[in-house]
């Protein structure tokens, strides 16, 4: 079995596939370390026999996991690394080493998956999109504050929006004007995200005339989902890349 691990800035998602990579056998999302190897002692007969990840966080929390993971499962995990160029596609950054490794890889995944002209956008603590040309080159791309970013700032930084998280998730049954803090501040920051979306869509159509294949990722990704229709939702996208920057065999 192969445990492929997605360590995002808020969230670890975590998968475990067979070795030939045809079957999902199990797979989760935690929100520390110590909650993920809880996850993994409670599967049965996991049999870990290879692990890669990709981590956004620092060099030591990475470490830390690997250590971790090494102790634990008897596992070196394959971490993926910055790369100018990965089988047809080239990292548009100016250093390719700044760009986030999810990116790169939910890069190399859209471009696999659809072949030509791609819009990625990744839907998690940031919201991120990339464009990459039919011919593989990563143009570059936007970072914004995601959702979980928009309402701690808020909160933070005024000393009247205040409502519990309960509330919150109620107020996004619909998306009217809002009729009390909660449902004004969840339903105002979706839209931000929805206008984020919609503009990025204008500016794959400007750049992409030939057409384009739309890839949404990310924990956030089904509040944007209907603002592009042709859209594929693909959650496991940056494991999609994972996979290709990081082949075991
Ligand atoms: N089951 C879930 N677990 C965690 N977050 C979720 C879930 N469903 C939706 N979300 C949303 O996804 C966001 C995190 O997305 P994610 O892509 O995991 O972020 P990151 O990669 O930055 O850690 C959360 O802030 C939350 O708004
Ligand atoms: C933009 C990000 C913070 C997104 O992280 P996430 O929301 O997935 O946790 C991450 O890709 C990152 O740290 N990037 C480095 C800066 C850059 O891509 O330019
Ligand atoms: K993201």
């Amino acid at each position: 079995m192969i445990l492929e691990l997605d360590c995002g800035n808020s969230f670890i998602k975590w998968r475990v596939i067979s070795v030939d990579g045809a079957q999902r056998l199990f797979a989760g999302v935690v929100d520390s370390d110590a909650a993920l190897f809880e996850s993994l002692a409670a599967a049965p007969e996991l049999r870990v026999s290879r692990c890669r990840l990709v981590s956004v966080r620092s060099d030591a929390e990475t470490e830390q996991l690997v250590t971790r993971l090494r102790e634990s499962l008897g596992v070196d995990a394959i971490c993926a690394q910055s790369a100018s160029q990965v089988g047809g596609v080239r990292n548009g950054y100016e250093d390719f080493r700044r760009l986030g490794l999810d990116r790169w890889l939910a890069v190399l995944g859209a471009y696999h998956l659809g072949q030509r002209a791609c819009l990625v956008v990744d839907l998690g603590t940031a919201v991120t999109a990339d464009f990459i040309s039919a011919d593989g080159m990563h143009q570059g791309g936007f970072i914004c504050p995601g959702l979980p970013l928009m309402r701690d700032q808020l909160s933070t930084h005024t000393r009247r929006i205040r409502y519990d998280r309960q509330v919150a998730l109620a107020a996004l049954q619909e998306l009217e004007p809002g009729r009390s803090t909660a449902e004004a501040v969840e339903r105002g920051c979706v839209l931000m995200l929805r206008g984020f979306v919609a503009e990025q869509l204008l500016q794959a159509q400007a750049r992409f005339p030939e057409g384009f294949e739309v890839f949404l990722t990310g924990g956030d990704a089904g509040l944007v989902q209907d603002v592009v229709p042709g859209a594929q939702v693909v959650p496991d996208l940056v494991f999609v890349g994972l996979a290709i920057a990081c082949p075991l065999n």
